[in-house]
């Protein structure tokens, strides 16, 4: 389901760092955009029939082999484009300008001067501020294009056709570091792509019911509902387009936290009209994750069984051919793309199996999470809910490092009900974005009761973060952390040392496995 009724824009991706981003700040600049790879088809493009094309930055350079490159075709449909570092690269070269290493390099903030009659900065200062990180230069542009701006490392630091709406930029916009990034990216949008700004949350939910009820037509969906954000927003845009055509599936799979399955069902039956089914799916995911320790064979069998169990159970009520999923950008990006690593198979995208029967309805596949959160409030949904913090589908088995086992379960699951009850006392709850404990495989010695201890260490987690993409580690004050600290080893058997991790993401990532 990517079909867009409205005006969009498409952002090739290229590999870069901050690709998501420019997507995203289109989007909050009131148009929908979302990125694809490189090598999407023009054809695909001229379907999709965007207002405007964005070539995003990228780690390769353009005059080495196999670099990647769109089919020229692209400059011919007439489109605005807009090359950002390797995208003004790549345009520069495909057209015949010349790009070759640059005798120094620029990583940081630069001080440019623009051409104040360049349609980029319209309104705004012709001096700026602007973040770059970049190795390789355009020297000289293709024909038909004027120099925009430069910087004193970089004389070719923008460049324009105004005829054909060509424009790039040697830095990065899509940073906050670049003073008037967005606004430049607003002048694209609204003066080079003649965009009329009509998306907003709520064109977006009215879209996406249109489409849902387009796609489905009178045929049933199947809808993986975790109690979390994600799926309860898809939940509820799918209730509001189809109403008792969907049925929620949540699974207890023996890996969620205390509490969970009852809270999630009495939430889901108490304040909502929908079809809700809980499914005790306990041994099985056990039994399939015996003796499993690697966190990629585990995620994928996680993600296998969801699905194997989605398909058994919901037979049994009839025919579904679609499985709607609370799949965000994130999830897709982490589990690798064609031109991003795999970080870590989230088990709703790099986790399904190959001979999944389902037709997928995944409507939030293009959106973070604060933006998620914002549907949600569109949506009407509870705070409690919109506000939830994440819970991750494989639970407390990428929380247990190495083989999952019952009485490992036992010491997460009891840590983190503690962790979170100390957090919510404290008030901190809506100030953390999310906050869990993890064992790893490791036992140390200790002293209780005048008895010498062999055993396990507790890990705190708590992380700041506004779309799960980076994350810095929350500074939760020492008290309570002690607090936290005294009743897990008091409480929880089997534990004797609690360590709290202070390390961002990147370079950890939030969850440990
Ligand atoms: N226990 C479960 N039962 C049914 N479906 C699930 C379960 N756990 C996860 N899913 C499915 O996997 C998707 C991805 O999980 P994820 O944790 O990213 O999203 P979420 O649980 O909806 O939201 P949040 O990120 O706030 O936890 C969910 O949206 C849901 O469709
Ligand atoms: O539904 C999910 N399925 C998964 O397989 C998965 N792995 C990580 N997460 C959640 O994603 C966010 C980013 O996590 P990481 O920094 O650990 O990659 C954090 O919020 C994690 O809790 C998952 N969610
Ligand atoms: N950030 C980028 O897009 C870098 C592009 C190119 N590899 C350079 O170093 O110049
Ligand atoms: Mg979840």
């Amino acid at each position: 389901m990517s079909s867009k009724p409205q005006e969009m824009i498409i952002v090739l991706d290229f590999g870069g760092q901050y690709n998501q981003l420019i997507a995203r700040r289109i989007r909050d600049l009131g148009v929908y955009s979302e990125l694809m790879p490189f090598n999407t088809p023009v054809e695909k493009i001229k379907e999709l029939n965007p207002k405007g094309i964005v070539f995003s930055g990228g780690p390769a350079s353009v005059y080495l082999e196999n670099s990647p490159v769109v089919d020229t075709a692209i400059y011919d449909l007439g489109l605005p484009i807009m090359g950002i570092c390797y995208g003004m690269q790549l345009m520069s070269h495909q057209l015949e300008g010349k790009v070759q290493r640059a005798g120094k390099r620029e990583y940081g903030k630069a001080d440019v001067v623009f051409q104040p009659d360049s349609a980029l900065v319209k309104g705004l200062e012709s001096n700026q501020t602007v973040w770059m990180s970049h190795s390789d230069l355009v020297v000289e542009t293709p024909t038909g294009f004027r120099v925009d701006a430069s910087t004193e490392h970089a004389p070719i630091a923008a460049m324009s056709h105004p005829e054909k709406n060509f424009y790039a930029v040697q830095f990065h916009p899509e940073v906050r570091h670049s003073v008037y990034g967005n606004e430049m990216i607003r002048n694209f949008l609204y003066e080079v792509c003649q965009c009329e700004g009509n998306w907003s949350m709520e064109t977006f939910v009215e879209d996406k019911i249109r489409e849902i009820r387009d796609t489905v037509g009178d045929r049933k969906v199947l809808c993986a509902l975790s109690g979390g954000v994600d799926s309860s927003v898809v939940a509820a845009l799918i209730h509001r387009a189809i109403g008792d055509q969907l049925t929620c599936m949540f699974i207890d799979h023996n890996l969620l936290r205390k509490g969970e399955a009852e809270g999630v069902m009495e939430t889901f039956t108490g304040k909502f009209d929908m079809n809700v089914i809980k499914i005790d799916a306990r041994e099985r995911f056990m039994s399939k994750l015996a003796g499993v320790s690697d966190p990629e064979q585990k995620r994928k069998i996680i993600g296998n069984e969801f699905i194997y169990c989605f398909d058994e159970e919901s037979a049994k009520l009839g025919e579904f051919d679609f499985l709607a999923q609370g799949t965000l950008y994130t999830d897709i990006v982490e589990s690798g793309t064609a031109t991003a690593e795999t970080i870590k198979s989230h088990h709703n995208v790099g986790g399904l199996p190959e001979d999944m029967k389902f037709q997928l309805i995944e409507p939030l596949n293009a959106l973070f999470k604060d933006e998620v959160r914002k549907v949600g409030e569109e949506l009407g949904l509870p705070r409690e809910i919109v506000w939830r913090q994440p819970f991750p589908g494989p639970g407390l088995a990428i929380r247990v490092l190495g083989e999952v086992t019952e009485d490992k379960l036992v010491i997460v699951r009891e840590s983190d009900a503690i962790l979170r009850e100390e957090i919510a006392k404290a008030g901190l709850d809506n100030e953390i974005w999310q906050y869990f404990t993890a064992l790893p495989d490791m036992k140390s010695v200790g002293v209780m009761g005048d008895s010498r201890t062999y055993s396990y260490t507790v890990g705190i987690r708590a992380v700041t973060s506004i779309d799960g993409m980076t994350a810095d580690w929350a500074r939760i004050p020492w008290d309570i952390l002690e607090k936290i600290s005294v009743r897990i080893v008091n409480e929880v058997e089997n534990v004797n040392r609690i360590v709290y991790d202070v390390t961002s993401k990147p370079p950890a990532t939030i969850e440990w496995e």
